[in-house]
């Protein structure tokens, strides 16, 4: 895909079942990269295929909600007003999980596999950063994406909480069709399987 306006020019695949980790200087582009893949933003040409679908290409644009990609960004916003628990389970709907206590069910037991079922009734503001995080993680997964698309997912936690959520992060994304944004080494080394570095764009780009 190529987004001149951000200097970026990049082809990537990733295997099923896989995680492929982007590295690159700040700048480089990768943010930029994932943005297109969810369909927050529109690449200036090239294409991007989730299996048999096309995401985009010359012809085609599915918008973002309709992709079934789940990103969790760089700064990822849970609903102010909404519970942890209401969180998770608010993007059920769309996903097809039509009864209510089925979104409430699903919702508890990924809070519960991120190790924060007992706070599912506080609202964000109510969580420490790592609790928040591991909720909006819940929050990605819950809706069974075919796409995982994760922007620096450990990079704001305090230092104690990265090597926890680290681990859980390898545990529920075993199987799962992944990209991940990382700069540390220790997270590239617990969660990719194949690691890509998008290259610096030159200087005047
Ligand atoms: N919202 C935006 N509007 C315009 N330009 C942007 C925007 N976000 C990023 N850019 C520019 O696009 C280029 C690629 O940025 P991007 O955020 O994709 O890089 P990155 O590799 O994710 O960097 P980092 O490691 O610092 O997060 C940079 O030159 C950046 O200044």
């Amino acid at each position: 895909m190529v987004v001149p306006e951000r200097g970026v020019d990049v082809a990537l695949t990733v295997e099923p079942g896989q995680t492929l980790a982007l590295s690159g200087a700040n700048g480089a582009g990768k943010s930029t990269v994932l943005s297109a893949v969810a369909g927050w933003l529109r690449p200036e040409s090239g294409h991007a295929r989730l299996g048999e679908r096309a995401l985009f290409d010359e012809h085609t644009w599915i918008p973002a909600r309709r992709r079934n990609v789940g990103y969790l960004t760089q700064d990822p916003l849970l609903f102010p007003h909404l519970t942890a628990e209401a969180n998770v389970a608010f993007g059920l709907r769309r996903a097809g999980v039509v009864s209510r206590a089925q979104r409430r069910e699903v919702a508890r037991n990924w809070l519960d596999r991120l190790g924060v079922g007992h706070l599912a009734g506080r609202r964000p503001h109510q969580l420490s950063g790592g609790q928040a995080q591991r909720t909006a993680i819940a929050r990605v997964l819950a809706s069974e994406p075919d796409l995982v698309l994760l922007d620096e997912p450990l990079a704001a936690l305090d230092a104690q909480a990265v090597p926890q959520i680290r681990e859980l992060l390898a545990e529920v994304l075993t199987g799962r069709t992944t990209v991940l944004v990382s700069h540390q080494a220790a997270d590239l080394r617990a969660l990719a399987d194949v690691i890509t570095t998008i290259p610096a764009p030159p200087p005047s780009a």
